[in-house]
């Protein structure tokens, strides 16, 4: 402990489940409240910053949902053919004037407004139109059948979207149907992100000897791009007091999150702790987790007057470095973005594969989700399950997650997953 004393995130030499460590880190965070305005061309994935209420009613009159005739409910019988007489025709986009009176319909095109006392359309296949006439067999439609009625889809003065939500292509559309061409959106969540550790070394540079390729800073871009955060890439930082502190503090300088990975294990991460505990209060937790135990979390703060930027120093082992990034990070970045909680979509499915397990810490394993022959969800692990096998989670598309409690599983049991994509 440094002399700045333990941090307020601290939870001493116990191990930590991962729902406490997830609470933790929950409780911390505040999101970030500055917006900006862009285009709705420009807004595809951003995070709404304030409520959309809509100006106007959709549809903004009763509409035309077929092709057909337009007609009065009370006119239709129940025990023969009704026989109307067609007395005008609406196209899409035209005002009708006119008045139609009892046994008489129009003409009508779908999208087109309904004549005023006419609420009923009959799709013009459904029934024989000739000389001006229209025989519509009895129990073809009901009264109110093919009509879309004004405000059906949204009220004006009634919530269309709310703050936090990530705006997907349906939502676009949406405004866009209120007509607004403009929305306020939160400003993009600013990470800077580096690896640290003598052994790597960047693509393009020769590998030496006892050096491996740094991966984590790769796999870690693509995990924060799937957010729509800013990136701020420091790339390599090496085990060295200075060299780690002068990247740690352009990078509290830049962003709201630094996200780093390796040295936060019991190794020569000494110099690591009191460093940070110099620039915040970030607590060193070992989670009861696998893979992904060490775990460093906290602020870290930039002055008066200023939120602080947050620490999340994830594990250097690759896969343990992702796992904790979807465990811990992924959702906390979205809070600090003002995004509404979007979870990794998680099933139940049947493993394939029996799995050793104690109680007493949470388990991730990697695995593939697919539909059985039986047509339910089930999982197969990718083979040897070690932090370091990247290749076992790049084969994956979703996390097996053995619960704090969970004791072995049989093969056929039911399992969580948490999918990767969404898309199985
Ligand atoms: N005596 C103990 N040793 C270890 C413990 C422990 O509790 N007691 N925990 C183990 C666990 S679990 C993990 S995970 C690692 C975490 O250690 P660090 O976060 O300090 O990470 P490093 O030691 O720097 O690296 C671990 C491993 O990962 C490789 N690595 C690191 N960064 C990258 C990168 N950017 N790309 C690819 N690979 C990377 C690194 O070379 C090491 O092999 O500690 C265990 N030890
Ligand atoms: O649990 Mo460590 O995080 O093995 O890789
Ligand atoms: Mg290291």
């Amino acid at each position: 402990m440094s002399e700045l004393g333990p941090s307020p995130l601290s939870t001493g030499n116990d191990q930590l489940s991962v729902e406490a460590a997830r609470a933790a880190i929950a409780a911390a965070l505040h999101p970030i409240t500055e917006t900006e305005t862009l285009p709705l061309t420009a807004a595809l994935g951003r995070i709404l910053g304030a409520d959309i209420v809509s100006p106007i009613s959709v549809p903004a009159h009763d509409n035309s949902a077929m092709d057909g005739y337009a007609l009065r409910g009370s006119d239709l019988r129940a025990d023969a053919d009704t026989v109307l007489t067609v007395t005008g025709t609406v196209h899409a986009g035209d005002v009708p004037d006119f008045e139609t009176a009892t046994g008489q319909c129009v003409r009508i095109m779908t999208g087109a407004v309904m004549p005023a006392g006419l609420d009923t359309v009959v799709p013009q296949e459904l029934c024989r139109a000739a000389d001006g006439v229209v025989h519509i067999a009895a129990g073809t439609v009901r009264p109110g059948d093919n009509r879309r009625l004004q405000g059906e889809d949204l009220r004006a003065g009634h919530p269309a979207l709310t703050a936090g939500q990530r705006l997907r292509p349906a939502d676009l559309g949406l405004i866009a149907s209120l007509g607004i061409g403009e929305v306020t959106v939160r400003r993009r969540l600013r990470v800077a992100l580096f690896s640290t550790g003598n052994e790597l070394r960047t693509l393009g540079q020769p590998l030496d000897a006892g050096c491996i390729y740094d991966s984590n800073r790769y796999s870690l871009m693509g995990a924060l791009a799937r957010l729509d955060v800013e990136i701020i890439d420091l790339g390599l930082v090496r085990d060295d007091p200075a060299a780690l502190a002068a990247t740690l503090d352009e990078a509290i300088a830049r962003a709201d999150v630094v996200l780093t990975s390796g040295g936060v294990s019991v190794g020569d991460a000494d110099y690591t702790k009191d460093l940070l505990a110099s620039r915040g209060d970030v607590a060193f937790w070992k989670v009861a987790m696998r893979p992904g135990r060490p775990f460093a979390f906290g602020p870290l703060h930039r002055g008066e007057g200023r939120t602080p930027a947050w620490l999340f120093a994830l594990p250097g082992n690759p896969v343990a470095a992702l796992v904790t990034f979807y465990a811990f990070a992924r959702d906390g970045l979205l809070q600090l973005a003002g995004a509404k909680p979007q979870p990794l979509p998680a099933l139940r499915a049947r493993c394939t594969t029996a799995i050793r397990k104690r109680p007493g810490r949470t388990e991730f394993q990697r695995g593939i989700v697919s539909p059985g022959v039986d047509g339910q969800w089930e999982v197969r692990l990718t083979g040897t399950q070690g932090a370091g096998v990247l290749r076992s989670m790049s084969e994956a598309n979703a996390l097996v997650v053995l619960g704090h409690a969970q004791t072995s599983v049989a093969a056929g049991d039911a399992v969580d997953v948490w999918l990767f994509d969404g898309l199985v």
